[in-house]
């Protein structure tokens, strides 16, 4: 028994996903002060009961000042180029308040699915200028009480070929861009893309989340230059890729090649599998290629990887909800996960993507913000399998939502 009194809050029989047994986590200012069996102490309580804590998903990817756009244009594009053009059309209209709206109601379905972190792709180039960017920085200070919201600034119609977006990019990162990303396919010249990406990164000392490929075919690529430029810089552990599709179609031993490349040169990988197994495959006419790089396969060759949300009801993904936990567990299914693996897929949505994010105070552990959410299960595997309910969910020790468990109305005997 600890004598101490001096915690705010004490979560009463919470299961960890390292402890044998349920624990009880004591919380003062906001942090986690203490993890033991039986914290002595007067505090205010929540009994757990013995289910699931985890400390709030991880959502490296995601495009808040482009979601909900259900409605404003015909649905009848396929490739990731009539998406991004689908949008390059509708952006020019958008106001900071529509995208604010727009992204607000995304952030809140993420909050009540127990997402505490999240870093969003914001588009920065002459047609939408720093409306989204404005937007966005709005969110993050609205919503800090629930989530912290990293900011990646990022020409999505490329940079070299786009001029005025290179001097809007700099100004976002002088303006609290928190991150950097790019888009060397939609630039007619991909090196010279990622040279001045790369460049940036390192005049702002900020990290680099690039989305890297969209279609099947190995036979080239930009992620030799993304390693080489990692390596050059000394950005090992700073750099991602997103989507990273081609993996999808390499051969076992290539694969093997390329998860070494990049494990050793610190580039992470970020799969989006909303969108991945939305756009992909479309030339089939039957037996259509799946297009999602198994992530967790690649954890095993020490590539440090990421499952994240990507789009939410837009041209690129007309679907969305932005629960991790539902896109692990899709991912999960569609990878052939077996039930062994269900825990690595949950540190997909959970431990790989902090890591990713290089957040160094995340976890629950003593010494960190009191981020917890709690899930209607007893197990990490069980909650890729299940799909449990999120009971609730708190910041720094505050709770920010609740979810009630659903009634039965049985007949009466
Ligand atoms: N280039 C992109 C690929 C997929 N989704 C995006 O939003 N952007």
């Amino acid at each position: 028994m600890n004598a101490k009194t001096a915690f705010d809050l004490i979560f009463r029989n919470a299961r960890t996903r390292t402890a044998a047994n349920p624990v009880d986590i004591g919380v003062t200012g906001g942090r986690i002060a203490a993890i033991e069996p039986r914290l002595a102490c007067e505090a205010a309580e929540i009994d757990v009961g013995g289910r699931l804590a985890l400390p709030g998903f991880v959502d490296t990817h995601i495009h808040l000042d482009k979601a909900c756009l259900l409605g404003r244009c015909g649905h009848d594009h396929g490739s990731v180029a009539e998406a991004i053009a689908a949008v390059a059309a509708m952006k020019r209209d958008f106001t900071v308040e529509d995208i604010y709206a727009r992204g607000a109601r995304v952030i809140e379905r993420a909050i009540v699915h127990g997402t505490t972190r999240m870093r969003t792709h914001v588009e920065i180039d002459p047609r939408i200028g720093l409306r989204g960017f404005e937007a966005v920085k709005a969110l993050k200070r609205a919503y800090t009480w629930a989530l912290d919201l990293s900011i990646c600034v990022f020409p999505q119609e490329g940079l070299t070929n786009d001029p005025g977006a290179e001097e809007l990019l700099i100004a976002a990162l002088r303006d609290g861009g928190d991150a950097i990303g790019g888009c060397p396919y939609m630039d007619t010249d991909p090196n010279a893309h990622l040279e001045k990406i790369f460049g940036l990164a390192q005049e702002f000392d900020v990290d680099i989340d690039l989305h890297l490929d969209f279609d099947l075919d190995p036979s080239w690529w930009h992620l030799e230059e993304v390693c080489r430029q990692t390596e050059r810089r000394n950005y090992q552990g700073r750099v991602a890729i997103g989507h990273a599709t081609k993996l999808s179609a390499l051969p076992p031993d290539r694969l093997k090649a390329a998860a070494a490349r990049l494990a050793g040169s610190g580039v992470a990988v970020t799969v989006l599998p909303a969108t991945d197994l939305y756009l992909m495959g479309r030339d089939a006419t039957h037996n259509a290629p799946r297009g999602l790089t198994v992530a967790h396969k690649l954890v095993e060759s020490g590539v440090l990887c990421s499952v994240a949300t990507n789009n939410v009801l837009n041209p690129f993904t007309p679907f969305g909800d932005a629960s991790l936990l539902r896109m692990a567990n899709f991912y999960a299914n569609v990878a052939h996960a077996g039930v062994s693996e269900f825990d690595a897929c949950l540190d997909l949505v959970t431990e790989l993507p902090a890591r990713l994010m290089n957040l160094r105070d995340y976890g629950i552990a003593p010494g960190n913000p009191a981020d917890l959410i709690i899930l209607d299960t007893d197990s990490g595997a069980n909650a890729i399998a299940e799909l449990p309910d999120m009971l609730m969910g708190f910041k720094n020790g505050r709770q920010v939502f609740e979810r009630r468990k659903p009634t039965l109305f049985r007949p009466q005997a």
